[in-house]
């Protein structure tokens, strides 16, 4: 056993019995209950033998030789009965004749030792601190009790035999708080009552009776800091927390550890901290404490251990009556069910049940306790000439947890489906290598559906709003090892998560090339190619498309970014996959419309991509690609059919937009057909303005600016150029290029295929 279990086992396990059958409930920052009903044999200086339970008379007595108790303020201690109404004896004056008294503190020690979750290691002790006495009306309001001592960590009182009504004591920690009313059964029993001195506590006002009261101080006498509520277990936090944090660090470690719990509980009973007792709840308590920091998912759950045995024909094995030996057993299972939340995250949805693989390493107790459970249940079945089977059922309730780092493979580990839920929940923070990694690992399991439930559930969550070709890429090696068939529908309930995303369509477009790469010459492949086409296709159809959805108005040139890398990869996968016609007719009927589709960004680029996959001349032989070129031909031909001309001299647009003196100043020059520069001498403000009107029109594109800078006020100089001139040469040339380079391809001349395929690796 490593040590951080060993240090755990020994944080978070009860102290050693200590006939406390029926103990009272307990928490970690107060406990009570009742006492053995041993008299103290009480004896006050100045009286005598005091009887108990305390008689009338000698109530008054008692109270004549009291002192009324003080109250702290601050640094003062006053008097003051609004606050608190109590009479007082110091412990000089009162002496405890009983030498069994002795045990029945020690008794109480004990119950406060293991209530309030302190290191059964540490010494710690009662000592008498005053005896009180409140009589009808008394109480104490809402106070922190003062260190008197050095080590004192906390208070016990001890509430003798005599009876009273009201007079509850109420013990707060945080926003919790515990409620003694020790007066139920003051007539003939002692109670007592302990809490860290950090508690505050008040006693609430006596009735009627008289409240007869020891208190102790409660002194640690270990090294370091005493405990306190909110240290419940003296170093005892900080030692479960290293323990924890060595357990995940270990990587041999398990991946969950269980502590069983003492009392017998119910699953309908196992409702959460407050359902638990004593020194189980001291044990979760302090685990949740750790839990915060630490990084811990903490659940209590109900553990089963199930025997299964078989007793052949052959064995004189009487069934029914005797519980079969071990001999018998031949397999014992252990599963945890039926979870609560203590801290942490919660398991996912479909996380029912984990199964305890190793109980010698995932359970703290130790295998004696384990074969110690009592039995809950049996089921023997005799099945005639083949034997009999047994099964016989224990069950404990249990504390449950693991490391928050732990969470996957906890789940993994019992439940492979849950881990697929879980893991969408994580997988939107995961790099991308890690989902390929995850992809891959699953497909090598060889388990369609859960791959298929990975990429349906999973997959979306990662790529809503960005494009990974890295996981892109790993699809075509998974229908070519799992099958196209299967994978279909999670293929499509990803495109319809995707499409609606940013770069959705690339996102589709690239999915779909890569899949129709591989996909190539297997007819398996072309209902799957075509149904993600399809989708594609409607997507653009509905005019879905990215540009409105995610880009802010006027940011177009994004939108192109993307049309222009979607729209041919589309293109080109479906032109490989044998019955895509219609719908490639669909997609060039819809391109050909929208004039959003712009020649030079979508047509042009479409009838020189399309042909990657399936080679120029397959390409022209479908009817589809054939019209996309005669359609982008026509409009080649269109914008080339005039050859451009030089203007006849310097007059150039002229309409700045604005009727300004500067800008009418710059509007004729520019109309003006003799002159080719000039420069505007003005303050800058000025000059900007003008510059803002010209620069950024299109049909000022012949207009350089630049500012003239050698003079005291600076100029704004202005030349005309030929620049629309030679750009449109330029296109007029290179869509005479195009249109020669094309226009072969429709009368059936294009190149070798195999041409055509070595493109691909282009994309790839
Ligand atoms: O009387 C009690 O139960 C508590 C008394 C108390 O709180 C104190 O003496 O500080
Ligand atoms: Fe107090």
């Amino acid at each position: 056993m490593t040590d951080y279990r060993k240090t755990l086992r020994a944080a978070l396990s009860a102290p050693g019995g200590g006939g406390e059958a029926s103990g009272p409930e307990r928490t970690s920052f107060a406990v009570g209950g009742t006492l053995p009903s041993t008299l103290p044999g009480l004896q006050v200086e100045g009286l005598g033998q005091v009887g108990l339970p305390l008689a009338p008379a000698q109530a008054a007595a008692l109270m004549a030789l009291c002192e009324r108790a003080p109250f702290g303020r601050g640094a003062e201690t006053l008097v003051d009965t609004s606050r608190r109404d109590t009479w007082q004896l110091d412990a000089s004056k009162v002496e405890l004749q009983n030498p069994g008294w002795e045990d029945v503190v020690a008794a109480a020690l004990d119950r406060t030792r293991a209530g309030l979750g302190l290191n059964p290691a540490v010494r710690v002790e009662a000592r008498l601190h005053k005896l009180l006495l409140y009589e009808q009306g008394g109480h104490f309001a809402p106070h922190r009790d003062s260190e008197k001592e050095d080590g004192m960590f906390g208070t016990l009182v001890v509430v003798l035999p005599t009876w009273f009504e009201g007079g509850a004591l109420v013990v707060r920690h945080g926003r919790r708080s515990e409620r003694f009313e020790l007066g139920e059964t003051s007539r003939f029993q002692t109670t007592f009552a302990a809490f860290f001195a950090d508690c505050e506590h008040e006693v609430e006002e006596v009735i009627s009776g008289h409240r007869l009261c020891l208190v102790y101080r409660l002194v640690y006498l270990g090294e370091g800091t005493p405990p306190s509520a909110d240290r419940p277990a003296s170093g005892t936090l900080a030692a479960v927390r290293d323990a924890l944090a060595g357990w995940e660090a270990d990587p041999e470690g398990p991946e969950k550890l269980c502590l069983l719990l003492e009392h017998r509980y119910t699953q309908a009973g196992l409702t959460g901290l407050r359902s638990l007792k004593g020194t189980d709840r001291a044990a979760a308590e302090l685990l949740v404490a750790a839990a915060r920091p630490a990084g811990l998912d903490l659940h209590l759950a109900m553990l089963i251990k199930k025997e299964i045995g078989y007793a052949g024909v052959d064995d004189d094995w009487e069934w029914g009556g005797r519980t079969p030996s071990m001999d018998d057993i031949c397999r014992t299972d252990y599963t945890l069910s039926g979870f609560v939340l203590l801290a942490g995250q919660k398991l996912s949805v479909d996380c029912k049940e984990l199964t305890i693989e190793d109980e010698e390493r995932e359970i703290l107790q130790d295998k004696e306790y384990l074969e110690g459970l009592e039995e809950s249940d049996r089921r023997v079945e005799c099945t005639g000439n083949e034997g009999t089977d047994i099964e016989l059922w224990y069950q404990s309730a249990a504390v449950v947890f693991w490391p928050a780092s732990k969470c996957l493979q906890v789940e993994a580990g019992s439940n492979l489906q849950a881990a697929v839920s879980s893991l969408s929940k994580l997988l939107a923070k995961v790099p991308s290598a890690c989902i390929v990694d995850m992809l891959s690992n699953l497909a090598s399991l060889g388990d369609t559906r859960l791959v298929g439930r990975f990429i349906t559930e999973a997959m979306p969550g990662k790529l809503a709003g960005r494009h990974c070709k890295e996981v892109c890429a790993v699809f075509p090696a998974l229908c070519l090892k799992l099958g196209w068939g299967p994978l279909q529908q999670p293929l499509l309930a990803l495109a319809a998560a995707t499409l609606g995303g940013q770069h959705g369509l690339v996102y589709m477009a690239d999915l779909l090339y890569a899949l129709a790469a591989a996909g190539e010459g297997d007819a398996a492949a072309a209902p799957t190619l075509l149904a993600l086409g399809r989708a594609a296709v409607e997507h653009m159809q509905a005019d879905k498309d990215v540009d409105r959805s995610y880009l802010g108005d006027g940011d177009v040139e994004d939108s192109d970014a993307v049309q222009e890398r979607a729209v041919p990869l589309l293109f080109a996968a479906l032109l490989s996959v044998p019955g895509s016609e219609a719908l490639l007719a669909e997609l060039v009927q819809h391109l050909i419309s929208h004039p959003r589709y712009t020649l030079d960004k979508v047509l042009l680029p479409v009838c020189d991509e399309a042909p990657q996959l399936v080679g120029k001349q397959a390409a022209a032989a479908t009817e589809p690609f054939r019209r996309m070129l005669q359609h982008t031909l026509a409009q080649l031909e269109a914008r080339s059919a005039a050859e451009p001309r030089a203007p006849a001299n310097w007059a150039r647009p002229a309409n700045l937009g604005c009727d300004c003196a500067d800008c009418a100043a710059a509007a004729a020059f520019l109309q003006d057909p003799s002159q080719k520069q000039q420069t505007f001498y003005m303050a800058k403000r000025r000059r900007s303005h003008v510059e803002y009107n010209i620069k950024y029109k299109p049909e000022m594109a012949d207009v350089e600016l630049s500012t003239d800078t050698s003079r005291g006020t600076h100029g704004l100089v202005l030349t005309k150029t030929h620049a629309s001139y030679q750009r449109a040469t330029e296109q007029h040339a290179s869509d005479r290029a195009t249109i020669a380079r094309l226009r072969p391809l429709l009368q059936g001349a294009g190149e070798e295929p195999s041409g055509g395929r070595s493109k691909r690796s282009r994309r790839q």
